[in-house]
């Protein structure tokens, strides 16, 4: 047992994780996630679909039990007293079941009173969080009309309405428009800016990790793979990066002595060959750039694109397994 696992309630990290492990039969959809969220942080879990990020929320939240391994929330073990830290958390999931006939202000009355809230403190809550709900009129007409966007600020509500220290947030903003999306960010800085909440957000958005979180967790295949501030992770690839899209077949196209030829030019850190793209890491892209075309096409390379630009945590994803995070990704900023 750890030291940190004694903390007493409110001392120690907001959520503390040692070894989770989940198994569905065969299959590993958590295999061993070590994470300590400290109090007030925005903690992002990035990964692609099927990474194990809802499996690892979902035994954090008391929803799911873990099959090894430990984890605390808000000072609470969540196998030895899940209803401690379910009064403690705030938990909005991918898919809200919000009872279409009710009304918005309806469901956030019922949710209110569950957590033992008198009807006059729900009310002010409510008041509290009315920029945040931002319906309007709607609040009163039932979700059976609401568009995806209001449906997810009710859920975000729904999850706030008991004043929670950690609130958990599964891919608050996939699918949403773009106005919606940047409705939703606000909200999550302000919470965790005036009230102190910390924020466990997972999300397969890099933009979103990026721009929210103050510390990012990269899962891939079940485990955490790369941590830290977004970034360090993306000084960690490199200061500059150029990329180069060939008409070479392959990485094996590459070889042929280019990438070697490629890594003795001056200020280059680090080359990468993979399916024809190349990526060259450098401390000084605008230096660079001429030398690495100039040496492509010594090397009888024929060049269909060439960027300089600064890393994205695609690139961190990229570097550390070998793929991108999704292939939207490419190219993306
Ligand atoms: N109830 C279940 N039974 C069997 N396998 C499951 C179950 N839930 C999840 N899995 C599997 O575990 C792995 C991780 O899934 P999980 O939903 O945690 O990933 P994710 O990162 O949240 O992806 P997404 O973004 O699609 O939600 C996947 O291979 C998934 O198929």
């Amino acid at each position: 047992m750890s030291a940190r696992f004694d903390a007493k309630n409110g001392a120690g990290p907001a959520i503390l994780a040692e070894g989770l492990v989940r198994r569905f039969g065969e299959n590993v959809a958590v295999s061993g996630v070590d994470l300590a969220v400290e109090p007030g942080e925005i903690y992002g879990f990035l990964g692609p679909n099927g990474a194990g990020k809802t499996t690892t929320v979902r035994m954090l939240v008391t929803l799911l039990a873990p099959t090894a391994g430990r984890a605390s929330v808000a000072g609470r073990d969540v196998v030895a007293d899940p209803g401690a830290v379910r009064l403690r958390i705030g938990v909005a999931l991918q898919e809200a079941a919000l009872d279409a006939k009710q009304t918005g202000r309806e469901i956030l009355r019922l949710q209110g009173r569950l957590y033992g809230l008198k009807r006059r403190e729900i009310d002010r809550r409510l008041e509290d969080l009315g920029d945040l709900i931002d319906l309007g009129d709607a609040l009163d007409r039932r979700v059976g009309g609401y568009s995806g966007g209001m449906r997810r600020r009710l859920d975000l509500a729904a999850a706030l309405v008991h004043n929670p220290q950690v609130l958990f947030l599964d891919e608050p903003t996939t699918g949403l428009d773009p106005v919606s999306r940047a409705k939703v960010w606000e909200e999550v800085r302000r919470l965790n800016d005036e009230l102190g909440v910390t924020i466990f957000l997972t999300t397969q958005y890099l933009e979103e990790a990026d721009r929210l979180a103050d510390r990012v967790g990269i899962i891939s295949g079940g485990s955490i793979v790369a941590e830290g501030t977004p970034e360090d992770l993306k000084r960690s690839v490199g200061q500059d990066l150029v990329v180069v899209s060939t008409r070479a077949n392959g990485s094996g196209g590459l070889r042929n002595g280019t990438v070697d030829r490629l890594r003795g030019l001056a200020g280059v850190d680090r080359v990468e060959a993979r399916d024809g793209e190349l990526t060259v890491a450098t401390n000084d892209g605008s230096r660079i750039v001429g030398p690495v075309a100039a040496a492509l096409e010594d090397s009888g390379i024929s060049v269909e694109r060439l960027t300089l630009r600064t890393p994205t945590l695609d690139d961190v994803f990229l570097e550390v397994t070998g793929n991108h995070m999704s292939p939207d990704e490419e190219g993306e900023r």
